[in-house]
Formats: structure tokens, sequence, C-alpha cells
């Protein structure tokens, strides 16, 4: 390669990667797979140094990600570095050897950590007090997050021990796995866009401008790092690890010390199959020189330090063919399209289906029946499908249509403003009945024993039962003529369903199974409005005065009950007798009638719930934030800044003992 040719490339390259950084960072859909982007970056690094192109704009030398106009930017006193990566062993060798050669044999050992796959936080607290929590944006400057840094549990609002006056955390917020499955299933059911996997979803939630949105999804947080105003040269990172702990802030507790390269092999080759168990996505192990003096010595460059390196995994891939796209209707009628796959081993089990979420990203994708895709297993618990593999070939079958019809009822799909999903809004709809139907019988609504998938299944599908209301029409002679059923087993179904009309009047609203209205709303719902016929005659206004109840949820309450269906079923419902007013609430007395309470910290013995149960119980409120309308606040161990504002207020605080003295627990 001559050097115009090497500058062609590096050009190229840089274009390439530039996009890829916008693709990941911003858009948050990447088009290529890490190891790709990591290869491509090597190979202009090369180019850059062999024909002296060096630029300081190239992605060679910068962080790949940018600060946002959405929020106030801050500037990092010690920038936020990358770090260097490989994928393989003999380069984790070279980077030991270099280590080596520039500390001239001077002692020193690894510290090797998790390499947690999130987005990295810097935190900083003044005089123990959390005063700022920041992206990493491009390394210099961030934005300033703290508002929703403030809402993640596991980020104490203040530390504990011996903390100098200003400390500064490095760390990584993150996702589980299975908490993130949960909020995507969530979102598809209701005909969100679902995110590709938990760094992506981790990353958005924390750049969204609601903190109370934030808070509502799953956040995790660990600390990795620590920067003190004033370093003492002895420092090792296994003693910052320590301190970390001791201020109060969560670790990962799998950390190693290894006193050569070797160990160090060794601890990657157990994390590669471990690294499956734990509870989180972990994208590699991170190799650092443990004593800070020598790090000084190593230096850094614009990217990077140079006394610590990433190993990474890489994430694990199968590749197969898509036999057939078909059509999930849910409970809610969203039409999700599957993809029926040839079946193929990926992480240890057998794949044959994997969600293709919505049209959209069969058609971002281009994902077509007959293809060959590849298939990934990060992050989620059902697989998807990241791409298709020798996409311009000309014998592909056309590309996918979406169908216009309910696969299963034929009724023409709707798309709701805003939303991604296609839906079936025909209330007969089959499947969508049967999910409706197990839904209401289901434990947490009305807990009818015995009305499992198979029965309703039958019920269903023998025409004995289009809607939840017909249930309480069933007789004992219809139940004993389905399969695996005996004059007992038909009996106690009977009684069951008899017994059912017993619930509560919230677990009635919640078995209605209205979108949006999960338990603690129906809960709310019953409390704010007593009775059936109240709920039904409400305009949205009413709705949002109460305070857990938004405009969405508002909205669905009201079309709810507007349908002429919906309302014929649950007047039949409560013909039969279900309770349709909440009972009267044993008061326990009225000490705290027109109170309002804040909860804060943890207590010793109860929890939120209980606490919260008991002070409605003795007639008081309790609510979020502390105002000047707030007569108590009831504050636990490493209470934070509600306390502060309390203590400013002049609010009477409370430790649980006084508590239960004045409820006379
Ligand atoms: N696929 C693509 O198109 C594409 C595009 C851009 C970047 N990428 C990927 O992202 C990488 C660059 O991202 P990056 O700059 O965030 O680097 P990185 O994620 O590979 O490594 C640096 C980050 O690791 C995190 N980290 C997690 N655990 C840590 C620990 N125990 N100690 C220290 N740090 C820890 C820190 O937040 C740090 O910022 C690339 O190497 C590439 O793999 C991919
Ligand atoms: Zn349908």
């Amino acid at each position: 390669m001559n050097k115009s040719e090497a500058k062609q490339r590096v050009e190229e390259l840089r274009n390439l990667l530039d996009e890829a950084n916008q693709a990941y960072y911003q858009d948050a859909q990447p088009f290529m797979s890490d190891k790709e982007f990591d290869e491509k970056l090597k190979e202009l690094e090369q180019l850059e140094t062999e024909f002296e192109l060096q630029d300081p704009d190239s992605p060679t030398n910068r962080v790949g990600g940018e600060v946002s106009s959405v929020f106030e930017t801050v500037q990092h006193p010690v920038p936020l570095l990358s770090l260097d990566n490989t994928y393989n062993e003999e380069e984790l060798n070279d980077f030991d050897g270099r280590v080596k050669r520039i500390l001239d044999h001077e002692d020193y050992d690894y510290m090797v950590e998790l390499k947690f796959d999130g987005a990295s936080i810097r935190l900083r607290y003044e005089n123990g007090k959390l005063a700022l929590g920041a992206t990493r944006g491009d390394g210099q400057q961030g934005d300033d997050i703290t508002n929703n840094v403030k809402t993640i549990r596991d980020i104490p609002i203040s530390l504990n021990g011996d903390y100098p006056e200003v400390v500064e955390v490095r760390g990584e917020a993150y996702m589980e796995r299975e908490a993130f499955a949960r909020m995507n299933q969530h979102r598809e059911e209701q005909g969100l866009s679902v995110f590709a996997n938990p760094r992506n979803s981790t990353a958005g939630s924390l750049k969204m401008q609601d903190p109370k949105a934030v808070a509502q999804r799953p956040i995790r947080f660990f600390a990795f790092d620590l920067l003190l105003d004033e370093e003492d040269d002895s420092l090792t990172q296994l003693r910052k690890v320590e301190m970390l702990q001791e201020f109060g802030l969560p670790v990962s507790e799998h950390y190693k010390v290894c006193s050569g390269i070797d160990e160090v092999h060794q601890v990657i080759k157990d994390w590669e199959e471990l690294r499956h168990e734990l509870p989180y996505e972990t994208d590699g192990v991170v190799i650092k020189v443990n004593q800070s003096n020598l790090r000084e010595q190593l230096g850094s460059t614009s990217k990077f330090p140079r006394w610590a390196i990433a190993y990474k995994f890489e994430a694990e891939q199968a590749t197969t063919v898509i036999n057939d796209i078909t059509l999930q209707v849910g409970r809610l009628g969203t039409i999700t399209p599957v993809a029926e796959l040839e079946a193929v081993q990926l992480a240890g089990t057998t794949v044959k289906r994997a969600s293709l979420h919505n049209e959209d990203e069969i058609q971002r994708k281009d994902i077509r029946i007959g293809d060959t895709v590849v298939v990934e297993k990060a992050g989620e618990i059902i697989p998807q499908v990241i791409s298709v593999v020798n996409p311009d070939r000309d014998d592909r079958n056309e590309p996918f249509t979406f169908p216009d019809k309910c696969p299963a009822c034929g009724s023409e799909l709707i798309k709701l403003e805003d939303e991604v999903a296609w839906r079936c809004v025909n209330p007969t709809c089959p499947p969508q009945v049967r999910i409706r139907i197990e839904h209401f019988a289901s434990r947490d609504a009305m807990d009818i024993e015995g009305l499992g998938e198979s029965v309703v299944d039958q019920l269903v599908s023998e025409s004995l039962i289009n809607t939840y209301a017909d249930l309480y029409d069933l007789e004992k002679a219809q139940i004993i003529e389905l399969e695996r059923m005996a004059e007992k087993s038909a009996q106690n179904l009977i009684d069951a369903i008899e017994k059912s009309k017993q619930q509560p009047f919230e677990r009635v609203i919640y078995a209605l199974g209205i979108r949006f209205v999960g338990k603690t709303v129906a809960k709310d719902l019953a409390r704010a409005f007593k009775t059936m016929d109240k709920l039904q005659s409400l305009a949205e206004e009413e709705l949002e005065a109460v305070d857990s109840i938004g405009p969405r949820i508002a909205e669905s309450v009201v079309e709810f009950f507007n349908n002429e269906k919906n309302q014929a079923i649950v007047r039949r419902l409560g013909e039969h007798g279900l309770q349709f007013e909440k009972e009267e609430e044993e008061q326990a007395s009225s000490i705290f009638e027109g109170k309002k309470f804040v909860l804060t910290g943890s207590l010793p013995t109860y929890t939120r719930k209980e606490a919260t149960e008991l002070i409605e119980k003795h007639g008081g409120k309790t609510t979020s934030s502390v105002s000047g309308n707030t007569d108590f606040v009831l504050a636990g161990e490493s209470a934070g800044s509600k306390l502060d504002k309390a203590n400013e207020l002049g609010i009477t605080v409370l430790d649980e003992a006084k508590f239960r003295e004045m409820i006379g627990e």
C-alpha cells in the first residue's frame, strides 16, 4: 500500500467508524458487531501510525459519545476515558510486556474486575452528599443527569464512614437481564418500541427528561473507581474498592488481585463460562495495574489509560434459517411477529423461535422468510435476530409484508398513534378472549383455582364461554363434558367460581384487564372512587386527580368503560354479585386523620409497604416528596435528602420506635 492508497483507506475507515459511533451511542441501533468495530479501529490505528496520518479528530483519538443539548453540560476535571481492548491472549501478553518494559521491572500486580456492560457514570460527593451525577459524554464533558441519578436506588444520597470532603466515583449503570426482559415484555404488550439490549436501555433511560420515568426503569449501579483530591501514592485499586464499600457504594464482589499475567489468563478462562450465571451482562474483564503510583508512570493516551486493558468476550451468536414468520396475538390485541427458526444451539439452549418485535424491526433489518440470519442471545432471555447473512443474494424471497388482518379472527388490524405495534381490536378475537379469561382467573386477580390454560382453551373453543362474565353462568353438567374432568373436579371448579364472587373490589378492577391498570393502579382506583358505578362514570380529568394516575391510564380507563360491549359485561358481573364496592377499611384509629407522611431510609422492622398500610389504617396518607404540607417524616437508616429537607423545613421527624408508640403497636 502506498501513501495515497493509505490515505484513502484512512478516510474511508474514519467515515465508517464515525457513522458506527453515531449509530451505537446516539441512535442505539448499531449496524456492526463490536468485534468488527474494534478490528476496523485497530486497522485505522495501524495505518495512521505507519503512514503518519494522525489527526486529533480521528475516532482513534476520541471517546465515542457526545453531550446532548437537553441537559446542562458539565466539564470533567479528570477525563473519563475509554479502555483499550483485545479479544485474544497474545495481545494481552503484549500489553503485559509493555507494562513491564515501561515500569522497568518494578514490582506490580493486576486487579482483574468484570467489565459490566452498561453506561458509564461519574458521581461527585461533597461533604458526603451526592452533588453531581454525569454521563461520560465525549470524555471531556458530559450531561448533568443528577436528578435522574438520584432515582437509582443503588446510589446513596449520603456517604457512610470516614470520607474526605470531595469524593469522585466512577462506575457503571446497568440493568439485570431479567428485569430488562420483563420491562421489554411489558413494553411490547403495550405496543411500545423495545430496547435491543440492557446497555442501550440503560443509556437511553438515563437520558430521559422526567426523573419520575427514570425511577420506573430497573437501573442498577456498580462503582469501580475512586478519585480523591489528594491521592496517596501507596493507594491500590484493591484499597479503592474497599474504600468505595466503606463509603456505602455498591461494588461487585467479583474482583481478584493477580500477581502475574498467567494468573490473569486463568481468571479470564473461568469467567468465559461463569459469566452466563451472573444476573447481568458483562462483555469482558478489565485488567488494571493495581498500584496507583505506577499508573502515573504508565500514563494515558487521549483515548485510554496505558495501565489498563479490557479483555472482551465475543457475544454468543449462531446462524440459522428462518422457516417462517408467524404472528402472535397478545391479551391486549398486540400482534407480535415471531421468527420460526431451524433449531440451533445457542449459549447452551436449543433455539427455535425469536421475537421480531414489530413491523418496523422487520423492515429495518429487512428480514425475509427463507433468509439465513445471525441470532444472538445477549441480554435477552428470548433470542434476537441480529442481521441477515448475505442480504445481496438474488434468490431471496420477497420482502415480508405485514398482514392487515388478524391471523386469528380476520379483523382489520389498526395501529394507534405513537405506537409501533399493530393491534386487533375485535373483543371476541379467540386468543385474546382466552388470554383475558386467564388473566381474570389468575392468582392476583379473581384467583379461580382449577381454571388453567387448558380448561379455558376448551371452554372457549367449545363456545361455552365468550367473555369472563360467562364463567358465572357455567353449569356443572357442561364442565363434566370437558377432557380430564370428572364429577369432583367439575364441582370444585364451580365452587371456585362461586367463591371468587367474594374477591374484593380492587381485584375485580384488576381482573377486568384494562390496559395499563395493574394491581397498584387498581387498588388506587378502588380507594379513590369506592364503587363501580362511580368508576364507570368518570372523565379523564377526574381520574388524573389521583396521585398515581397519569393521562395514559386515565384515557385507557375511560375508553374501556365507554365501550358498549364492556359495559354489558360489567353489568352482568354486577348481576352475578361480584364486589362492586370497596369495603370499609378497618380504621384502627384516626390519630393521623388528614396528616401527610413522607417515608425515607430503611426502617429497622417495617417494610415501606407495611409502614404505609399502618399510616393509612390510622387515617393518614403518604406522599413521595417533602414539602411545606408534610406533617411527619418517618425516617430510617441511611435516610437521604428528604431528611435534610425535613430538618430544613422544621417538620417533625419520627423514627420507628416513636411511630410505634404513637400508634400503640
Ligand atoms: N458495534 C458498533 O458499531 C460500535 C460502535 C461504537 C462502539 N462500539 C463498542 O464500544 C466500544 C467502545 O465503547 P467505550 O468507549 O464505552 O469502551 P468500552 O465500553 O469498551 O470500555 C470502557 C468502559 O468500560 C466500562 N467499564 C465497565 N466495567 C468496568 C470496570 N470494572 N472498570 C473500568 N471500566 C469499566 C466503563 O464505563 C468504561 O467507560 C468499542 O470498543 C466497541 O466494542 C461498537
Ligand atoms: Zn383478532
